[in-house]
């Protein structure tokens, strides 16, 4: 669970930033077969949310050979390792206002919702256990990981309520 201060910024340590970075310099050497199994899993718990991806319904290329869609496997990797940066530094997620927006209009328009997200965090947390060496795998590693893409969401959510 995320520590808060008092003016609602998050303490994410220099440990915790240590954790992700160091993990995705392992991790991203493989980034085409992580991306992959990443959707993979997402498909295989919520089937439906293939459905949603207009490059997989409108196309006939075989879902592990859609560049687009490790396309956006690695954008939730790197922007969940730059949340954590901007955690660390900031404590807040502190992307650019236009591509929160943006990522807001997009998510919004395509239905994803909360149980997509919760989905999609549940099996990048598995990709990563899955790619790490057992013994760099731990708690803490999972924590990290876990509130740098809970405050990635949150404020990629927030940009997708309708305007007040
Ligand atoms: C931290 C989480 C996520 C990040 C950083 C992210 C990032 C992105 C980015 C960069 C795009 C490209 C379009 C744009 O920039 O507006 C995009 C599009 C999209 N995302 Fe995500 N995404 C996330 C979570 C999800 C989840 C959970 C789902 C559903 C399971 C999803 C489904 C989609 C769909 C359907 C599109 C449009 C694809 C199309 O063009 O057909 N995203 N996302």
């Amino acid at each position: 669970m995320a520590l808060a201060e008092g003016n609602g910024a998050v303490i994410f340590s220099e440990e915790q930033e240590a954790l992700v970075l160091k993990s995705w310099a392992l991790m991203k050497k493989d980034s085409a077969n992580l991306g992959l199994r990443f959707f993979l899993k997402v498909f295989e718990i919520a089937p439906s949310a293939k459905q949603m991806f207009s490059f997989l319904r409108d196309s006939d290329v075989p879902l592990e050979k859609n560049p687009k869609l490790k396309t956006h496997a690695m954008s939730v990797f790197v922007m969940t390792c730059e949340a954590a940066a901007q955690l660390r530094k900031a404590g807040k997620v502190t992307v650019r206002e236009t591509t929160l927006k943006r990522l807001g209009a997009t998510h919004l328009k395509y239905g994803v919702g909360d149980g997509h997200f919760e989905v999609t965090g549940y099996a990048l947390l598995e990709t990563i256990k899955e790619a790490l060496a057992a013994d760099m795998w731990s708690l803490e590693m999972k924590n990290a990981w876990s509130e740098a893409y809970n405050q990635l969401v949150a404020a990629i959510k927030q940009e997708m309520k309708p305007a007040a």
